[in-house]
């Protein structure tokens, strides 16, 4: 099978404040503060994935997810190691991440087409299936900026899933959107991943990687935790002692992932 991403001993390190103001700067020399003022939220990552393979990325808030998934997509590189990807890449990384809110969402179709490699003539052949798959109505020609956070999702995953691409990757899919768009989200990226494209779904929930995924990464602290099968990944998180709040969450959150893949 094909090598589709490596990521090889991958490093990323961001500054606690980018920005200080003159009086912090101040007060922590006049103090002689000695705390660290950078942190690696990526730490010596290392994995390989085969084309058509559907990664469940998954890891408590802060672990590191969607820094990786920048990395992958090429938003971002990396301090130190390599990422390669072979082929297109497509996917939601981030709702409303490149959306100019004076543009329509007509024109932002457009634009964010070209930015994920569709040429005009191919957004405009594509271009009723996307509105249809958006369905923002009449909103279609209203300014982006007026939308809700829901609506912005609904524009950025319609045109996503309507790019021929080799490896999809899907962030935040479903901490947006209402329930019958969830349920529309994961019947595409099940199609996406039936045709053989690579798939990276970041998910809090171990009922839709179970459903989505063939293998799971757990990522803490910016390391690699577990790397394998999707019911290991989840044992492997549940016997995390520092995560017993959010397991009653999870529960119920796949209690609708269940219902919403029953749906299906
Ligand atoms: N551009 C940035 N500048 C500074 N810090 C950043 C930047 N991007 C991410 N971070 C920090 O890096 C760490 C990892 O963030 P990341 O968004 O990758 O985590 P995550 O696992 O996706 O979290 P969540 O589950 O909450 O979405 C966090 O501490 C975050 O504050």
């Amino acid at each position: 099978m094909t090598t589709s991403i490596i990521v090889d001993d991958v490093s990323k390190t961001f500054r606690y404040n980018a920005h200080p103001t003159l009086k912090q700067v101040l007060r922590s020399r006049l103090q002689r503060e000695r705390t660290p003022s950078t942190f690696k939220a990526l730490d010596g990552v290392s994995f390989e994935v085969k084309q058509g393979e559907s990664i469940g990325l998954m890891g408590l808030n802060g672990s590191g997810k969607s820094t990786l998934l920048k990395l992958v997509s090429g938003v971002m590189r990396p301090d130190e190691g390599k990422v390669l990807t072979r082929g297109r890449i497509s996917g939601l990384i981030a709702t409303g991440a490149g959306f100019h809110k004076e543009l329509s969402g007509r024109d932002n179709i457009f634009m964010n087409a070209a930015m994920l490699g569709m040429s005009k003539e191919e957004t405009e052949s594509k271009f009723d299936d996307i509105a249809a798959f958006a369905d923002v109505g009449r909103f279609m020609d209203t300014p982006v900026g007026n939308y809700s956070s829901g609506m912005f999702a609904r524009l950025g995953f319609a045109v996503a899933v309507h790019v021929d691409c080799d490896i999809f990757i899907a962030d935040e899919v479903l901490a947006v959107g209402d329930r019958p768009f969830k349920k529309k989200c994961m019947k595409r990226m099940r199609e996406i991943r039936d045709s053989g494209v690579t798939l990276f779904y970041v998910s809090h929930s171990a009922g839709s990687v179970k459903k989505m995924c063939n293998r799971a990464i757990v990522l803490e602290k910016g390391r690699l935790g577990f790397d394998g099968d999707v019911e290991e990944a989840v044992k492997y998180l549940h016997y995390d002692g520092e995560d017993e709040e959010p397991d009653a969450e999870e529960s119920e959150e796949d209690e609708r992932d269940e219902a919403l893949a029953s749906d299906i």
